[in-house]
């Protein structure tokens, strides 16, 4: 936990200013956040940062070129631990000056003017993961790809100067790399004499780091023009012991949040891939063996479900997925469409392009004709295929929700049947808190997903158009 006073009283000395009406207190989003304590009036300014007390790389190279005057061994770390990271990117760049600081203050160098927010990085809770973990999941087996990559940097680097190895264990490294990634904000920059112009510099910034994400944000982070400072502004009335929030990103896409964040958030829209879509598609549908990856990629159907989560109700959109054009009862995938190529419409060409993207597209063809789906021994034309179906389309659409929630209720079961062998596999590590974290957020979503009743999900989902 991290001593919050001394870091406040550290900001103030580095030229920060958080208004009095703001404190920093224990969010229920995770981890700290930013609390009104009193009435906040829309477009106020709360709080400040100059950029000089910013970490962006400009500024950290700054404060390396002041600590190694004179140091060659000081020197020396700076240079061996950037030259070590694979494919630089300006998030890796500050996590390498932020693992040559830890290094360097495990050496006994005094990093006065950093270290109570190296202590922030250091304590920031994120996603652990055992790598030698056999899951289903894809955004934990994501979790153990990175952190096998951030692991064979920190071994080409500790073999290269093995005097570091006792300076930075892999699990200080993988933490702060995570910890680096959920706390970097790209701040704008004007462009010199353009007036509407600018850059973005990815920067942390102490203490907007501690404004928790929300879709729906009651603040922006911006650059004041005139003094350069990094501000945090209010975009709409804030009542007293309302959290203050900031939009991270404007995506819905859950799997982008993770990779992007190493989190998931906690309330808002966000899509799920189904797992195991073929399994779970037969399973429901009766048949065996069909391939529904195909036919989704056919009918542009995403194997994917768009949830809102709310506080208090998940509710499911089917009007993104169009998941429920697979129920159609009858239809299923034709492997011989491609020995057709006579009846056809499209050149020869073409068809060697479709049996390309049949085979590679993650998701969808672009034909007008699903060539690779039948209904009653016809090709189905994706426009047409509710009108064929079902008389009297709303009612037909309807019905293919209802039979829709089987898929989701399998899809939802089989998901957390696969996480509680993958958490009784990691119950031994040390590494299972987090892990254990998300998957009790994820389950609270599935559970939720899985009471509701049919009733219910037809009146949500609405119409599919
Ligand atoms: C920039 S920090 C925000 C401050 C952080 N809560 C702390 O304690 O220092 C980002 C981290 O906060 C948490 N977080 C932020 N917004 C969240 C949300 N909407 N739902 C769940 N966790 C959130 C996640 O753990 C994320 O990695």
């Amino acid at each position: 936990m991290v001593q919050l006073e001394k870091l406040l009283s550290w900001a103030q000395g580095q030229g920060a200013w958080l208004s009095p009406s703001l404190k920093v207190t224990q969010s229920p989003l995770g981890g700290l956040g930013l609390l009104a304590t009193g009435h906040l009036e829309e477009d106020s300014i709360v709080l400040r940062v100059p950029q000089n007390s910013t970490y962006d790389i400009k500024n950290l190279l700054h404060y390396a070129e002041q600590l190694k005057k004179g140091r060659p061994d000081v020197s020396n770390v700076f240079s061996s631990v950037l030259l070590m990271i694979l494919g630089p990117t300006e998030t890796t760049v500050i996590r390498g000056y932020v693992w040559s600081f830890a290094i360097l203050q495990s050496m006994g160098v005094d990093l006065e003017p950093i270290a109570p927010y190296l202590d922030v990085l250091r304590t920031t809770e994120v996603l652990d993961v055992d790598e030698n973990l056999e899951v289903l999941d894809s955004l934990v087996q994501w979790q153990i790809m990175q952190k096998r990559r951030v692991t064979l940097e920190l071994c080409e680097m500790v073999k290269a100067h093995p005097e570091f190895a006792p300076h930075l264990l892999a699990e200080t490294a993988f933490r702060l790399h995570q910890a680096v990634k959920s706390r970097v904000l790209e701040i704008p920059h004007p462009v010199e004499d353009e007036e509407y112009e600018f850059t973005t510099r990815v920067t942390l910034v102490p203490l907007l780091d501690f404004a928790n994400h929300a879709q729906t944000n009651n603040a922006v982070f911006d650059v004041d023009r005139t003094t350069g400072d990094v501000i945090l502004r209010v975009t709409k009335p804030v009542d007293a012991e309302t959290e203050v929030c900031i939009s991270y990103s404007p995506s819905n896409d859950m799997g982008l949040f993770f990779r992007t964040y190493g989190f998931i958030p906690q309330h808002g829209v966000y899509e799920w891939v189904l797992p195991l879509f073929n399994c779970i598609t037969n399973a429901a549908k009766g048949t065996s063996g069909v391939d529904y990856v195909k036919m989704a990629k056919w009918l542009r159907v995403k194997p994917r479900l768009v949830f809102a989560l709310s506080e208090d109700a998940v509710t499911v959109d089917l009007t993104e997925s169009r998941l429920p054009l697979l129920m159609v009862p009858g239809l299923t995938y034709y492997a011989g469409w491609r020995d057709e190529k006579a009846d056809i419409e499209e050149d020869e060409h073409d068809i060697e392009e479709l049996i390309f993207e049949e085979e590679n597209n993650p998701v969808i063809l672009s034909t007008e004709t699903a060539y690779g789906v039948v209904f009653e021994d016809a090709y189905v034309s994706v426009p047409d295929i509710l009108e064929q179906t079902w008389e009297d389309s709303e009612h037909g659409i309807r019905e293919l929700v209802k039979l829709t929630k089987p898929l989701i209720d399998m899809a939802a079961k089989t998901s957390k049947e696969a996480d509680v062998t993958t958490l009784a596999a990691s119950a031994s590590q040390h590494a299972s808190t987090q892990l254990k974290g998300y998957f009790a957020a994820k389950h609270a979503l599935l559970d939720r997903l899985l009471e509701l009743s049919t009733q219910d999900f037809v009146y949500m989902i609405g119409t599919l158009t």
